[in-house]
């Protein structure tokens, strides 16, 4: 009633259309089957009228009740005898049945304004089915408009500056039996009596907050509204969205008179509002909308290439058994045409086409028709994408990224639906990553699967909190943990895992860890935007990322193991990558978060050639040779190097060079070398005893016990002014690694902490290198160079 009120306020004539109370007109109709097959129906039909006259009960003042119970009695009794009827006959017409449903709306309408006359001394109880004029088609009559119109202008200037509560869904023929509207009934009626009143405005109260951009139980940022054009609240309607039937609004659309929707439970949602125009709206698209089970029948034979008249036939014969066609798509050989029916129409239209065409097929014209069943069809509306290039691009964009196959396509050339036909299976995945591809304003989000919780995976964590609302509102991205997994456990969500609390929820919750079974539920997951990452040390992921690939996602990983496994690894690795359209970003195998991959990576593609690669590419020996000065052990030295992070998990794999062959040899691929590990010669800076050394503990009680050595080495070099540097190098296609003590007119003389350094000559920077220099280890430049690998991911 506030919301009368309200809209009341300026003293103007208001309409208000009322529905049967809620679940009344299902409950109308179930006693009417009750009644004609025979069943008892008395109980319902007391159990109805009790709850009305509870209603009157509640809302209106005792001394307005009586009047109404009478009057409501007389009802009940007229619908006792109505079902009374049925039943006896175990009849039930169609035209009994809408003079049944009709006291839905005339019990709730009666009731309403009785209660608004407590507020406002000129409401009026209006029975629609006096004014609204239609022929016999019971159940969807059709109605008459001009004598419609006439009517309900008349009853308007006899209630000027009333307010009138009118009767939704029913009307009644020209000897002035009841009938009903159909589908969107109430509606219909509101647009009715606006179009007939010249009215300025329907208002359509509801539950929800008006049209959303998609179906917000399949897609969780989908967002209301604010506007929309009539056209495109068809198309959106046409599939999913049933907050209103459009087509009984034709006669509000005729008149361009606009439509709010609003919604009852809650008054400050503003409301969408239906006009004729939109142009100022700056959504490309206004919406996706869905149908998630369809099935398609393809036809195709050289007995259709160029037969004017064939789809004629084919479409007549379809229409003539009432089979409904949802999309329609040939191509311009004129070889095929495929169309979406109902899955329980296929077969029938199967057969039916048999028969139309069994000349064609005889004659081998035709294939027999062929049934694809377990489809879904995806839309995207909007009357902006008119003229706007890119659109349909972005859309095959986001459903490729997405390994989605695309099954058929339609778009018509007044260019505001593009369909498309895809599995069931993938549709909520689609239409997710569809929404994030056309409304980037509310981000894109990655679903992230991370793997290894270490010195890495850890900090990576903690950086992706730190920087959540940053990344949000400048690069439109959320990162979504949609799985972790470690040796010892492993977790997923959905709705993606709290980075503030990983680690307690991955031990409190978490399941044994299984890899084969953390890449399998990542797969059947589905989620759209899905990148992989492998922040671990291990050989065992490697095995998995072909087939990560193969199921378009995306692979970040810091982990070396895979890129420099065989040659022949390395390059499926990217064929496979390449072929789904996914990203393979590696930034951190060489260099940390310096930028070392993309530059060579740049240089590449520009169609430069690596002459000469000079680089120091050991975090870790660096860190050792800077701070193995005076008394200090070399044994501390290393231990330090591991508290800081900068070694691998084992630090032999450092020491041993074997870590820097890693790098050395995935530059070298990178700079078109096919080149094996074992081509890259590796000279040692450790004794014998330390590369034989069966575990980290022995191997510390081997630096220890070689002390003397490497102090040799320190004396030597600080003797003739230099320092020691483990220095990798490829010229021209031979990679070697060696020991050397370089004075202070070289470039690598000057280095600090765990400084990596590498300089590039190439057919381009001939005359001096291009170099890149700076911290090469460490989680925190790490961790930070996986994140950035990841938004690229993002980016594309
Ligand atoms: N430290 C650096 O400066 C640096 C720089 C560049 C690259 N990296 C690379 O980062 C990676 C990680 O290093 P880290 O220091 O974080 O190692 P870490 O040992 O601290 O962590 C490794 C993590 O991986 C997990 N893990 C290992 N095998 C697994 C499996 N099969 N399944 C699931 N989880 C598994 C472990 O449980 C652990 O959580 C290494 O590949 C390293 O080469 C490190
Ligand atoms: N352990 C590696 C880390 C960087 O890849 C290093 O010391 O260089
Ligand atoms: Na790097």
């Amino acid at each position: 009633m506030d919301i009368v009120k309200q809209e009341h306020q300026n003293g103007e004539s208001l309409v208000v259309v009322l529905s049967a109370m809620s679940g009344v007109t299902n409950l109308l109709a179930d006693m009417a089957e009750r009644a004609a097959t025979g069943n008892d129906f008395s109980k319902h039909l007391a159990a109805l009228e009790i709850r009305h006259f509870e209603i009157v009960k509640q809302l209106l003042d005792i001394q307005q009740q009586n009047p109404v119970y009478t009057r409501l009695k007389i009802y009940f009794n007229q619908l006792e005898d109505l079902l009374q009827g049925v039943f006896v006959l175990q009849e039930l017409t169609a035209k009994t049945r809408d003079l049944i449903l009709s006291y839905g709306e005339r019990c709730s309408t009666l009731l309403i304004s009785r209660m608004a006359l407590q507020y406002f001394k000129n409401a009026v109880y209006v029975d629609a089915s006096e004014v609204i004029k239609t022929d016999n088609s019971f159940g969807q009559a059709r109605v008459n408009t001009d004598l419609t119109d006439l009517l309900i202008r008349s009853l308007a200037t006899e209630n000027e500056g009333k307010v009138m509560f009118v009767t939704g869904f029913i009307a009644s023929n020209e000897t002035g039996q009841v009938t009903t509207l159909g589908r969107g009934g109430s509606d219909y009626t509101a647009a009715i009596f606006a179009s007939a009143l010249n009215a300025s405005e329907i208002q359509i109260w509801t539950d929800v907050n008006g049209m959303m951009t998609a179906d917000p139980r399949m897609v969780k940022k989908a967002f209301s509204l604010p506007e929309l054009t009539y056209t495109e609240a068809m198309e959106l309607s046409y599939f999913g969205a049933k907050v209103i039937y459009p087509p009984t609004m034709t006669p509000a659309f005729l008149k361009r008179i606009p439509i709010v929707i609003k919604n009852t439970f809650d008054t400050s949602f503003e409301g969408t509002v239906i006009r004729h125009d939109c142009r100022n709206s700056n959504l490309t698209i206004k919406g996706i909308s869905s149908i998630d089970n369809i099935s398609i029948i393809n036809l195709q034979g050289s007995g259709m290439v160029g037969k004017a008249g064939f789809s004629g036939r084919l479409f007549s014969l379809l229409a003539r058994e009432r089979i409904n066609v949802m999309l329609i798509t040939q191509s311009s050989s004129e070889h095929s045409i495929t169309f979406a029916v109902q899955p329980a129409d296929a077969e029938r239209a199967c057969k039916l086409m048999e028969q139309e065409f069994e000349l064609e097929l005889g004659a081998q014209k035709l294939d027999v028709p062929v049934i694809e069943a377990n489809l879904a069809v995806l839309a995207i509306v909007g009357e902006n994408m008119r003229q706007t290039p890119g659109m349909s691009g972005r859309l095959f964009h986001a459903l490729g990224r997405n390994g989605i196959n695309v099954r058929a396509i339609a778009q018509g050339s007044s260019e505001y639906n593009i369909s498309v036909i895809i599995s069931a299976h993938d549709l909520a995945k689609a239409v997710n990553a569809v929404h994030d591809a056309f409304f980037i304003e509310f981000n894109k989000t990655l679903n992230v699967f991370c793997l290894g919780t270490g010195n890495i995976g850890k900090t990576m964590f903690k950086q992706l909190q730190q920087h959540k609302e940053f990344l949000q509102e400048h690069n439109s991205i959320q990162v979504r943990i949609a799985g972790i997994s470690n040796t010892r456990k492993m977790r997923f969500s959905v709705d993606g895992l709290a980075l503030n609390e990983w680690e307690q929820d991955l031990d409190a919750y978490g399941e044994p860890a299984n890899l084969t079974e953390f890449v399998a539920r990542m797969k059947a997951m589905n989620l759209p935007n899905c990148v992989f990452v492998d922040n671990t040390a291990s050989p065992q992921p490697i095995a998995f990322y072909e087939e990560i690939f193969k199921s378009t996602i995306s692979i970040v990983t810091c982990n070396k193991i895979g890129n420099s496994g065989a040659y022949s690894q390395y390059e499926t690795f990217r064929d496979t990558a390449r072929k789904h359209g996914v990203d393979f970003f590696y930034e951190t195998n060489v260099g940390a978060g310096l930028p070392i991959i993309r530059t060579l990576k740049d240089l590449m593609v520009s169609g430069d050639r690596v002459q000469r690669i000079e680089a120091i590419l050991s975090g870790t020996i660096s860190f050792i040779f800077n701070n193995f000065k005076g008394d200090a052990s070399f044994h501390d030295v290393v231990k330090t190097a591991q508290d800081k992070g900068y070694t691998e998990p084992d630090p032999r794999d450092d020491l041993s060079g074997k870590d820097f062959m890693r790098k050395m040899l995935i530059l070298a691929r990178d700079a078109g070398y096919q080149m094996e590990a074992e081509d890259v010669q590796i000279e040692s800076m450790l004794p014998q005893a330390c590369l034989d050394a069966q575990s980290v503990p022995e191997f510390y009680a081997a630096l220890k016990a070689n002390d003397a050595h490497f102090n040799q080495l320190k004396q030597q070099a600080e003797s003739s002014g230099k320092v020691l540097r483990y220095v990798g190098k490829l010229d021209n296609g031979q990679a070697s690694i060696t020991l050397e003590m370089v004075g202070e007119e070289h470039p690598f003389y000057s280095m600090s902490g765990a400084d990596n350094v590498i300089a590039f000559t190439t057919d381009r920077y001939k005359e001096r290198p291009m170099v890149v220099k700076g911290p090469g280890a460490g989680a925190e430049v790490t961790a930070a160079g996986v994140f950035a690998d990841l938004i690229n991911v993002g980016a594309n």
